[in-house]
């Protein structure tokens, strides 16, 4: 969930600690520097009230000594403090991966293959290969949406469910899981359906996922004005904001979107897109610097003043 290049296959990475605004200028510098089909990079709070982190990570070798003498008018000498560090690319999805632990969100358990023993019998559990997709649980992102669905599903049960940009198909398969229905889901990248797809088989729902592959609900299975009564889209916030009048066409009247992967800083933007579409903003779910945010439809002055 970084800005340009996909996440899982950087060659390097640079890291710094410093302060939020110093953090934020230089994310800014380095996405309009740097192309972005070959950098990525975010920043975010290391925890609540702590200093903030820049990781920004380069498809090829970077030139340090330059990009060093590009921040030192941001941070001073703090620059020569970032550290580069070269990417494992042979096993680094599956070592990262083995280091991660399950992630939980009420009943909903997502653990690799190596954590399948610590499943509980009422578990809805749900195992994940990320592969080359994004989508383990462990991000902010992912766990907000699992959040978001385990608190709708208090007040209703939503029966067709579209997950917009699936990655490993995390959110679809809590829901099929849960509602124990096919889910349709889609990517714009090609890998990321694979690796769902595989996924599926692997949780024992091949059956039902409707996988496609495409931006945004370019898909006959996805663009059914009024079908959905719950839309999840994780994706980046520019997306996001593109994607409002197809989304809410897709989305019943009563039906409710769960929108992610954008920062706090984003959520502004995310919300008068959507309100120009009708949609309100009824609660969010901050983590680790990123928001998820549950919108329904309804007047605009039911807006949250911010
Ligand atoms: C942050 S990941 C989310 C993955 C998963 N849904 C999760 O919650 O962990 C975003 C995914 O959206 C996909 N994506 C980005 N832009 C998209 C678009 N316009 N339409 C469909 N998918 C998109 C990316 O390829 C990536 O797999």
């Amino acid at each position: 969930m970084l800005e340009g290049l996909h996440p899982n296959r950087p060659t390097h990475v640079f890291r710094i600690t410093t302060d939020e605004r110093s953090a934020r200028a230089m994310t800014e510098m380095i996405g309009e520097i740097f192309d972005p089909a070959e950098t990525a990079v975010a920043s975010f709070e290391t925890e609540d009230g702590g200093p903030w982190m820049l990781e920004a990570y380069f498809a090829h070798q970077p030139d340090e000594a330059a990009i060093r003498s590009l921040l030192r008018p941001i941070v001073g000498a703090e620059a020569d403090k970032g550290v580069f560090l070269p990417i494992e690319q042979k096993d680094w999805v599956k070592a990262s991966l083995e280091g991660l632990k399950p992630v939980r969100a009420g009943r909903i358990f997502v653990h690799g293959s190596h954590d399948r023993e610590q499943r509980r019998p009422s578990d809805i559990s749900i195992e994940i290969e990320a592969g080359l997709a994004f989508g383990t649980g462990h991000h902010g992102t992912t766990k907000g949406c699992l959040l978001a669905f385990v608190d709708e599903l208090k007040t209703r049960t939503p029966r067709h469910v579209l997950d917009v940009g699936t990655g490993t198909g995390i959110l679809a398969f809590a829901a099929a899981k849960v509602l124990k229905r096919p889910v349709v889901a889609g990517d714009i990248d090609p890998e990321a359906v694979r690796v769902a797809r595989e996924n599926a088989r692997l949780n024992g729902i091949g059956a039902w996922m409707k996988l496609y592959v495409g931006p945004g609900i370019r898909h006959p299975e996805a663009d059914r004005p009024g079908h959905f009564d719950l839309v999840f889209a994780n994706i980046l916030a520019r997306p996001l904001r593109m994607l409002a009048p197809s989304l809410a066409r897709v989305t019943s009247n009563r039906g409710t979107i769960i929108l992610s992967g954008l920062l706090a800083r984003d959520v502004p933007g995310v919300l008068s897109a959507y309100a120009h579409q009708g949609w309100y903003l009824q609660r969010r779910y901050d983590l680790e610097g990123w928001a998820a945010l549950v919108m329904k439809r309804g007047s605009a002055r039911a807006l949250p003043r911010r």
